[in-house]
């Protein structure tokens, strides 16, 4: 038995639930089969419905109604409801065997990057329900080829990286709003970036007293070699197609999705009847 799971991280909006239902259609439309984990307690509907979701187990609205907390107050105690109920998780994922699960995360990432939620999740579902697991990180093209935010933002996703402790894929959403030729270029420099040219363009407008600063978290990234970015556009059919294809060929090799398949009896799909005809 093995079971994929595909958790789909990044801040609010970046488009993780579009990725989620792009990863459906694209799987869907190569005939293999996939299937959504919402985790989001305040999640709207989405194009494919969800196959687990923990508004099942709780919602965000009745949390800050009952409660009389805010909404990220909410969030908190939802998570930690879940926590002390995993096992709703477990029997919800129980009939899932050789399956492929993608987790649609919610946008606060103080989840992943300050509280030990989402780890704990994580380490139940790689050590208790044997999940193959990895983590895609959404940050938004056009944010990131501003440099400074660059850094910001890859400084969020090796935080995820560090806590989380599992195979990473960093994935630059929405490339399709990146229209002029000049930021086009800049955007390809973006996917395979160099750190330290970052910083030193930086340095060039910025205040001199924030070099030291800017070149040392340059090196921080730099050193974690965690640096590269695939693109993702599910803008338009083709686009979609091409960038989800890509990004999925490099999550079935981290999961090794293939060779957790058990080789198929052909005896199996073998129908006696079907000869007769
Ligand atoms: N132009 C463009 N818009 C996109 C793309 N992907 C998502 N969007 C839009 O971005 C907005 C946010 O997308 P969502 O998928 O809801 O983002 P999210 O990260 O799930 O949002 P939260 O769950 O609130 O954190 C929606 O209006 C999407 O239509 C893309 O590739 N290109």
């Amino acid at each position: 038995m093995s079971r994929v799971g595909v958790l789909v991280l990044g801040p609010a909006g970046v488009g993780k639930s579009t990725f989620c239902n792009s990863i459906i259609s694209h799987m869907q439309s190569i005939g293999r089969r996939a299937h959504i984990v919402n985790l989001d307690p305040a999640a709207d509907a989405t194009q494919y419905e969800f196959t687990i979701d923990i508004r099942d187990l709780i919602s965000l609205q009745d949390v800050q109604e009952e409660m009389n907390l805010g909404p990220n107050g909410a969030l908190i105690y939802c998570f930690e409801f879940l926590m002390n109920n995993l096992d709703w998780l477990d029997e919800q994922i129980g009939d899932f065997n050789d399956e492929y699960l993608i987790f649609d995360c919610p946008g606060q990432i103080e989840l992943y990057t300050h509280i030990p939620i989402l780890p704990t999740i994580v380490k139940h579902l790689t050590s208790q329900l044997n999940f193959s697991l990895c983590a895609t990180y959404l940050l938004e093209a056009p944010f990131v080829i501003d440099r400074s935010k660059f850094f910001s933002g890859a400084l969020s996703a090796m935080s995820a990286m560090i806590l989380l402790e599992l195979p990473h894929i960093n994935i630059l959403s929405k490339v399709d709003l990146v229209e002029t030729q000049v930021a086009k270029r800049e955007l390809k420099q973006f996917l395979n970036p160099d750190p330290m040219l970052l910083a030193s363009d930086i340095n060039e407008k910025t205040n001199p007293r924030f070099a030291k600063l800017n070149r040392a978290i340059a090196n921080l990234v730099d050193d974690f070699g965690m640096v590269q970015f695939l693109p993702l556009n599910c803008n338009t059919k083709d686009d979609e197609s091409n960038s989800v294809a890509n990004i999925l060929s490099y999550i079935d090799d981290v999961t090794q999705w293939s060779e957790a398949q058990e080789p198929k009896d052909p005896k199996e799909d073998f129908d006696p009847e079907e000869l007769e005809e």
